[in-house]
């Protein structure tokens, strides 16, 4: 039914490869018109350009394409208000005119690192190059894969700690639109970036260090809710997460045991616990910013927990009223407990690319807070675009400095879509090796320090990029819209997700 829907609504608006380069690509450059980036084809032509500046490092190609869009506007930075030491959760909540601009943070202050940099290219969103050639069909790998049967592949992720055997790709029986699925294979002769530029090798090396299973986490319940002004009754987020819990999620994290004072909309927490402590087969985790928050956690029945710390002073002072060393001390505390008691925890870095105070925040000051977390006892490390301000151009310097610390395997990407480019990034997140993604369903949520800062990347969109990937999630995508559209009639607002719009389930 999905699929059947699928062919109903995308034709028009859908700039496959092939049509793109038709459109837009000739000998000469070409401008792509403004209104490419609000079709609901814009996701895909933004995955395209950057998945092809990926692969294309060693191979200048030849056609250049231009994508102008209209940059967001926004103040320049913001460096450290007089009011942040002693800000404090939800009383002063940051205007969306106060974020770090986008400009500034992309091109002046853009981080590099020598071995993620672009080489002097300028990636940044304004061009791309796409290199003439013929592509499959939209979410059917199938012809092109044929032929890359027993075919090997050179490429790899240069990152060391980045192990992904090499990749042979081969067509499934049936072809329902998106299905095709690769074995891992040894032996293969490897470099660093291979020098054949052919089509093939620049569609093989897009693919070649993605994962075949993501994890999805779905935060919907409680970073999707947190921020919500009315109340929603716990009957409600009960019933939210039930629905989640059938669409296939494997993890669900469904409260947060924190101060009512600053987050009313989970003051239910204990109820919402105690109501789902039985489901079996899914990991529910709650938020615990402190010993208190654990031992109320425990006591309602939670079987596992996530310690929420910032790479950004500012902004741990005024989410958590602490600096980022006492959370630390305080989490090592949570943690020891946990540990104690078997219970897994998760940790989160916000902040991991801007914060709403501070500005850019370095690579290095994620990669210590997620290094400490890490060494502590975190099982999984969730790096928080808080305000939704990456772009692959920072977002990629930011992984590989964590990676280089943190095993990648125990890494999430935690994007919120303020500025539109969760999509993008997840998908250059995929290529250095991540496979935990948190999005939250119908893209719910927001940042309570950055107000007009958007919520999480809608978890639909995701799932169908991943569909079109061919990578497993093992959710039910039309479920999923399902229950997005509960949640947001209660809400009373339209959904987050261009997925669940444009299927208008
Ligand atoms: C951390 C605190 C508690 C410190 O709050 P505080 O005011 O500094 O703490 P305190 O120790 O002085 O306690 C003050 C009062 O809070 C109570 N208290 C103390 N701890 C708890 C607790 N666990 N549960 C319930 N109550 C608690 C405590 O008992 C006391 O009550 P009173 O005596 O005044 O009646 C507070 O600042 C707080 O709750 N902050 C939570 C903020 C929050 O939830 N922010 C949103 C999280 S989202 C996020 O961080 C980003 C993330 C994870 O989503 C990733 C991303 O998007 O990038």
């Amino acid at each position: 039914m999905v699929q059947k829907k699928l062919t109903n609504f995308q034709p028009k608006t859908t700039f496959h490869p092939r049509q793109l380069k038709q459109r837009y690509c000739t000998k000469k450059v070409r401008y792509a018109p403004n209104n490419i980036f609000s079709e609901s084809s814009s996701l895909f032509t933004i995955i395209l350009t950057y998945t092809i500046i990926i692969s294309t490092k060693a191979h200048r190609p030849s056609v250049p394409v231009v994508f102008i869009h209209d940059q967001v506007s926004a103040s320049s930075l913001n460096f450290l208000s007089p009011r942040a030491s002693k800000m404090s959760s939800l009383e002063e909540p940051l205007g969306l005119d106060k974020l770090p601009s986008l400009s500034t943070i992309d091109l002046s202050r853009r981080f590099s690192s020598k071995r993620c940099s672009t080489s002097g290219e300028d990636t940044g969103f304004g061009c791309c190059w796409i290199e003439e050639k013929t592509w499959g069909s939209p979410n059917n790998y199938k012809e092109d894969y044929k032929e890359y049967r027993l075919e090997t592949f050179t490429w790899r992720h240069h990152t060391g700690e980045i192990t992904h055997n090499d990749i042979i790709w081969e067509t499934e029986g049936k072809n329902n639109g998106n299905r095709f699925h690769s074995r891992n294979i040894s032996n293969l002769q490897q470099s660093s970036y291979c020098n054949d530029s052919s089509p093939r090798d620049i569609t093989n090396k897009i693919f070649k260090g993605m994962p075949k299973y993501v994890k999805i986490v779905e935060v919907g319940p409680r970073d999707g809710l947190q921020n919500e002004k009315n109340m929603v009754p716990t009957s409600v987020k009960i019933e939210l997460i039930h629905r989640l819990l059938s669409c296939g999620l494997s993890v669900v994290e469904a409260t947060s045991f924190v101060s009512p004072k600053w987050v009313p909309q989970l003051a239910d927490a204990r109820e919402v616990v105690e109501a789902i402590k039985h489901l079996e087969g899914a990991k529910l985790p709650v938020l615990t910013p402190n010993l208190k928050g654990f031992e109320a956690a425990i006591a309602a029945g939670a079987k596992e927990v996530a310690v929420f710390a910032s790479a950004s002073e500012s902004f741990s002072k005024a989410n958590i009223n602490c600096t980022i060393e006492e959370s630390l001390i305080r989490y090592r505390d949570v943690i020891h407990s946990a540990t104690k008691l078997n219970i897994p925890v998760r940790g989160y870095v916000s902040c991991a690319i801007g914060c709403p105070v501070e500005g850019a925040v370095h690579p290095s000051k994620v990669a210590y807070v997620a290094k400490k977390l890490h060494d502590m006892g975190c099982s999984e490390i969730s790096l928080g675009d808080t305000i939704g301000i990456g772009t692959p151009g920072t977002v990629m310097p930011m992984l590989e400095a964590v990676t280089e610390v943190v095993p990648v395997e125990k890494i999430a990407v935690h994007f919120h879509d303020t500025y539109g480019q969760s999509l993008p990034n997840i998908l250059v997140s995929l290529q250095m090796g991540i496979s935990i993604v948190d999005c939250s369903v119908a893209g719910l949520g927001g940042c309570p320090y950055a107000k007009g800062a958007s919520g999480n990347v809608a978890t639909e969109d995701v799932v169908y990029m991943l569909n079109g990937l061919g990578i497993k999630t093992n959710i039910d995508l039309e479920k999923l819209m399902q229950t997005g559209r509960f949640i947001c009639k209660y809400l009373n607002r339209p959904s987050g997700s261009k997925v669940a719009v444009a299927y208008k389930i």
